[in-house]
């Protein structure tokens, strides 16, 4: 007997929470030290400062009945965000932010560009980066 009955017609969404805590600073080398102070305010200390992520990965459709294993994904979260990022200086562990600000924007687009190289094709859905309660980022690959 099939998995999920007519599964053609439904797209089904998981989610799977993953918290990580990490450093960093907001700052340009293509903007002068006053630009930076002014564009990134307090968040431009040199001193950085640091944040407990929470991110959010949705994950679409299948025909297993399952729209992905979360064991697998699990594992996936593991290499793409736990390993690199993890109780890291986003700014000097990540080689990736040597050069690019590490604004939630950019995590966000980070995180999706690594981590859909690592799902089934066409299943990675969103990207969704809780920096504080209050900040929360969402980027679907546009
Ligand atoms: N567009 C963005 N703006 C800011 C980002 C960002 O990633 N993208 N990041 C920061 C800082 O990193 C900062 O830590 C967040 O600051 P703030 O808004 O003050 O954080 P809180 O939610 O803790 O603020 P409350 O004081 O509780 O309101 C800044 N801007
Ligand atoms: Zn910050």
């Amino acid at each position: 007997s099939p998995v999920l009955a007519d599964m053609a017609e439904r797209i089904g969404y998981i989610t799977r929470v993953q918290s990580f805590s990490a450093c960093h600073r907001l700052h340009s080398p293509d903007l002068s030290d006053e630009e930076n102070k002014k564009v990134y305010g307090k968040c431009n200390n040199p001193n950085g400062h640091g944040h407990n992520y929470k991110g959010l990965y949705f994950i679409i459709d299948a025909e297993t009945g399952m729209v992905m294993n979360l064991t697998d994904l699990k594992r996936c979260i593991e290499d793409v965000i736990m390993t690199p990022l993890d109780h890291k200086n986003l700014d000097k562990d990540v080689p990736y932010f040597s050069t690019v600000v590490s604004t939630t924007e950019n995590l966000a687009v980070y995180i999706w560009d690594h981590m859909v190289r690592e799902v089934p094709e066409g299943l990675l859905y969103e990207i969704k980066i809780h920096e504080t309660d209050k900040n929360i980022v969402v980027y679907r690959g546009e």
